[in-house]
């Protein structure tokens, strides 16, 4: 497993990224242009094939093992009443996932993939990263490396997803502390808070901001401050996945911001990985114009788990199909145009 000795052997490992495969994503292309129908017609079906053939490194992309990735994780900040929901809840529902209950069990079996939860640190709470770092170096890293020894090389596709009671405060804090603003410019409901618990939410952030400062500029140090450890761990499942050839499907809001940093290293970092739905947490649209991205889908959940990554998976099985059952204009004898 891969291992970081410091947040410098992190830092080092983030800034040495596979490109993927030019030659499978031009094979991609290449075919497109030949299959029955007019150039483009598939539209993002065919922007799809053609990234996941690029990071898997295969002229044809395959989806035959699809896997997501549910990291569950509790947070001190959750003492400062930002969540309607009690952090107890973090346990219940990984009870729950365990037996077949939540949306995400049934969103992963009709997306035909393997679910896992992984439990970070016995859902010990991180320390309130409104009063102090959430994490220390050691805390962090190995949360970093939890979600790196998470990913199996065999995946074609990695779903990631988050479950942990207060977590949309520390995606906001993160994203706030990445990107700039005040608590309220990334701030938003949760699980249902009303406009009095969105402005506590904020004066928690920005008391956050304040505390935290100094770390502004330097990525990691915002991830371990200002963090969390599922978060984290979707971090190291992210950076592990480049490095493994295995494209990232990121869930809503507080997945996309757990990955965040990594974008703020290098812009190119997140190639690998697509936000698969715009959720309808607030700071959602703003993070991901930032990134640069246009979500696959838009259908208004706002529920985490990696609920909206399974949810494309079916378009990515579309693409693929496409892509490789089509006939060509040569073998269906179909006219190409004149
Ligand atoms: C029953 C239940 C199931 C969930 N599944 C995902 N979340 C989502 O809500 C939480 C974040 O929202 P907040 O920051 O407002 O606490 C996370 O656990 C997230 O995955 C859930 C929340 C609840 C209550
Ligand atoms: O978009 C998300 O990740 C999200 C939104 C609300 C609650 N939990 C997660």
């Amino acid at each position: 497993m891969t291992r970081f000795s410091d947040l410098d052997a992190l830092r080092a490992a983030c800034g040495t990224l596979p490109a993927g495969s030019a030659a499978a994503e031009a094979a991609v292309q290449a075919r497109q242009a030949v299959l029955t129908k007019p150039p483009g017609s598939l539209g993002q079906l065919e922007l799809l094939a053609a990234w996941l053939a690029r990071w898997q490194d295969r002229p044809v992309p395959r989806l035959d093992r699809v896997s997501v990735l549910v990291f569950a994780g509790n947070h001190g900040v959750a003492a400062q009443n930002v969540s309607p929901y009690p952090p107890a809840v973090t346990a219940q529902m990984v009870a729950n996932f365990a037996v077949g209950g939540a949306a995400i069990s049934q969103l992963a079996r009709v997306a035909g993939a393997e679910l896992r939860v992984v439990e970070m640190n016995g859902l010990e709470p991180t320390r309130d990263l409104s009063r102090e770092p959430a994490m220390d170096a050691d805390g962090f890293l190995r949360a970093v490396e939890t979600g790196a020894g998470s990913v199996a090389p065999d995946t074609d596709l990695l779903c990631l997803g988050e479950m942990g009671i207060g977590n949309t405060t520390v995606a906001s804090a993160l994203c706030a502390g990445l990107f700039g603003g005040p608590g309220a410019a990334w701030a938003g409901r949760g699980t249902g808070l009303d406009d009095e618990g969105v402005a506590r939410k904020a004066a928690v952030i920005d008391r956050a901001l304040r505390l935290h400062e100094t770390a502004r500029g330097d990525p990691l140090e915002i991830a371990r401050r200002l963090g969390g450890l599922e978060l984290a761990a979707i971090l190291g499942a992210t950076l592990e996945a480049r490095r493994l050839g295995v494209p990232v499907l990121l869930d809503g809001f507080v997945c996309t911001a757990a990955a965040a940093p990594l974008f703020a290293l290098d812009p190119a970092a997140l190639d690998h990985a697509r936000i698969a739905h715009r959720s309808a947490e607030a700071g959602h649209r703003a993070l991901a114009e930032r990134l640069g991205q246009e979500p696959i889908l838009d259908l208004g959940l706002r529920l985490g788990e990696g609920s909206g990554a399974a949810l494309a998976v079916p378009i990515l099985r579309a693409s693929c199909a496409c892509h490789a059952g089509m006939a060509s204009f040569a073998e269906a004898g179909v006219s190409d145009r004149a």
